[in-house]
């Protein structure tokens, strides 16, 4: 097994307002990586597609309504090179510029619209500054 290990997939979402500001939220304080800052999300189910992964995991953690076809895939983080965290987490970033209904942190935890220069000043989950830095560069070679 060792030579074939197994993987979590985890989906996360830079959702982008009309200000290209990004939503960020704070994990909760008794979670793995508490306190710090990220895209919202969570793990893949068994065989679950990925946005259909992504809109369960939006419409529980942000009471918002985002579309599949809407989605659009970015990059992908992994534990190789960041700070390690439960073996073989791998988050794959999806961007949105819509959804429907208001936002509420429906788990408690706090978030809020930052530009990617405030993103980069919060305390991050590793796997997140990872895929933010990405986020900085494509931002910039497109203009933004
Ligand atoms: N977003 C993010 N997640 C990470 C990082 N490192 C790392 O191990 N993870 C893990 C923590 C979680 O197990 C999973 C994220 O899924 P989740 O948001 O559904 O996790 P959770 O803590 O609410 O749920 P659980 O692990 O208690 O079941 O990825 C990271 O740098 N960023």
């Amino acid at each position: 097994m060792e030579e074939n290990p197994t993987w979590i997939p985890v989906v996360a979402l830079a959702l982008r307002d009309a200000s290209a500001r990004v939503l960020l939220q704070q994990r909760l304080p008794h979670k793995h990586h508490g306190g710090l800052w990220e895209f919202p999300g969570g793990k893949v189910e068994s065989a679950e597609n990925p946005r259909f992964a992504l809109v369960r995991e939006i419409a529980e953690e942000l009471g918002i309504r985002i579309e599949t076809t809407k989605l659009s895939p970015l990059f992908l983080a992994d534990e190789a090179g960041v700070e390690a965290g439960p073996a073989g987490v791998v988050l794959l970033l999806y961007t949105c510029r819509e959804w429907r209904g208001a936002i509420a942190g429906r788990d408690g935890q706090q978030w809020g619209w930052f530009t990617l220069d405030e993103a980069a000043g919060l305390p991050l989950a590793p796997m997140d500054g990872d895929l933010l830095s990405r986020l900085k560069i494509l931002d910039a070679v497109a203009g933004q």
